[in-house]
């Protein structure tokens, strides 16, 4: 994909999701679209390989979250894979300290390996497994805990808690979208109550997402 194209489908893309992406942000995801692509021709991190697939599945639906993210000072991604949605939010909010884990060592090295060549300040790679104890895992707590195809709700919610800073909200990007109702009884099960919920479509392609936050009772 050339780059005026790619400005393009970045540009109508996040218009039609409703968010602000930064005019710096273009070159520094075609920079990292590079790498992801150089990286799996090698290493399997994705099966999306397509460019125009990357821009709408991987990048725009990770900015798709902004507005629940943006406002937060700490960002923990857990099952980052190739670093969706931690290293395009990162690009997108310069402050946000985000630290991505994944239990899969060459995800992490190519996050890693992404941060180092975008010189990204402030993220973290973590080659460790999420098991819901963040003191003997060598996980940090953070204000902002997300995901996105990592767990069913159920299971995220179970586990995501255990992360969260004091004061902190739990983000679940969600494939399939929940009722107002499903996503009460699961915070409910959690001692957890819903503090958004928003559904979008993704813009070329018109698959339904859905994001929700969620904070402790
Ligand atoms: C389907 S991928 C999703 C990756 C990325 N979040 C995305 O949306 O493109 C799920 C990832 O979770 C990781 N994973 C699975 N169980 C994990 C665990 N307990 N702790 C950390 N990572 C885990 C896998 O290695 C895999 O990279």
């Amino acid at each position: 994909m050339d780059n005026a194209r790619f400005v393009d489908l970045l540009a109508s893309g996040s218009r039609a999701l409703g968010v602000t992406v930064p005019e710096d942000v273009g070159p520094r995801l075609q920079r990292l679209m590079a790498e992801l692509l150089k990286w799996n021709a090698k290493v399997n991190l994705t099966a999306i390989t397509a460019p125009e697939e990357v821009l709408e599945k991987h990048f725009l639906d990770s900015l798709a979250v902004l507005p629940e993210v943006t406002g937060a000072a700490t960002l923990l991604d857990l099952g980052a894979g190739a670093g969706f949605p931690g290293l395009p939010l990162k690009l997108a909010l310069p402050s946000l300290g985000v630290t991505l884990v994944d239990a899969v060592g060459k995800k992490v090295a190519f996050i890693k390996a992404a941060a180092a060549s975008l010189g990204l300040q402030g993220v973290r790679g973590l080659h460790a497994r999420a098991e819901g104890k963040p003191d003997t895992e060598g996980i940090p707590r953070a204000e902002l805990l997300i995901a996105r195809a990592f767990m069913d709700l159920p299971d995220w919610l179970a586990l995501a808690p255990a992360y969260v800073a004091p004061g902190g909200r739990v983000v679940a990007m969600l494939g399939k979208a929940q009722t107002d109702d499903e996503l009460k009884a699961r915070a409910a099960e959690r001692q957890l109550r819903v503090v958004s919920a928003r559904a979008y479509r993704l813009p070329f392609s018109g698959a339904e997402r859905q994001v929700a936050v969620f904070a402790k009772e």
